[in-house]
């Protein structure tokens, strides 16, 4: 037997002193998540009055630039306005929208004087500039705000948005999935969204809003 290991002395480690690092000192992170806060203002119907004469309608088609200007050209309307409508939360941003939580919808909403436009010419317009079946989603543009929908004022706009569905359908062979619905509280978008195809969008070519103007919209979108 070696008698040299009875004889050892308890070896003594020396550790290094460790300081906790601050990062251990602080309470577990949580990804914050932007609060939605619904309000039932949102919910209330839009009260908001057109010029004399004119009469307002709304259409959610994809990104509402190229939406406002294809409705400009069209004589008889009077004035366009892009915002925001038909989602959960009061006063919304571009930025709050884009979160993909408050489901509002992108819109353009109209006025037309319905002794030069009817109805019905609106509604052929909207079918057209926009692919009505895909569900959320116009094109590359993901996410609730690039939903399709026709919001309605009055019980006539109602029974014509419906039957214009049903008429589009027969021309189309994927389900149509857009929404028919009351319009709600109208949120004007920030100034720059305004006629922004007409100011020079994010290129700076100002495409025109003229009456009948045939020109192909470059939406960059
Ligand atoms: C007002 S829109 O949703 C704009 C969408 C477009 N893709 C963009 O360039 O940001």
């Amino acid at each position: 037997m070696d008698s040299s290991l009875k004889t050892q002395e308890p070896q003594v480690v020396d550790t290094p002193e460790t300081t906790p690092s601050p990062i251990a000192q602080e309470p577990p992170q949580v990804a914050v998540k932007p609060v939605v806060v619904p309000s039932p203002i949102a919910q209330e119907p839009d009260n908001d009055v057109p010029a004399p004469r004119n009469e307002f309608a709304e259409f959610a088609a994809g990104c509402f630039w190229g939406v406002e200007l294809a409705f400009q050209r069209i004589p008889g309307v009077t004035v366009t306005e892009v915002g925001y409508t038909q989602g959960i939360s009061h006063n919304p941003s571009y930025e709050d929208v884009c979160t993909n939580t408050t489901n509002h919808a992108e819109v353009v909403r109209v006025q037309f004087d319905p002794k030069e436009c009817t109805y019905e010419t609106l509604l052929d317009l909207f079918w057209s500039r926009h692919d009505p079946t895909t569900l959320n989603r116009q094109g590359k543009l993901l996410g609730a705000q690039y939903r399709s929908g026709i919001y309605f004022y009055t019980p006539e706009q109602e029974k014509l948005a419906r039957e214009s569905l049903e008429k589009e359908q027969t021309k189309l062979e994927d389900k149509i999935v857009t929404e028919i619905l009351p319009a709600k509280k109208f949120y004007k978008a920030e100034e720059y969204h305004q006629q922004y195809l007409v100011k020079g969008g994010m290129h700076g070519n100002a495409q025109s809003p003229a009456k009948s103007c045939k020109d192909p919209i470059r939406c960059y979108g």
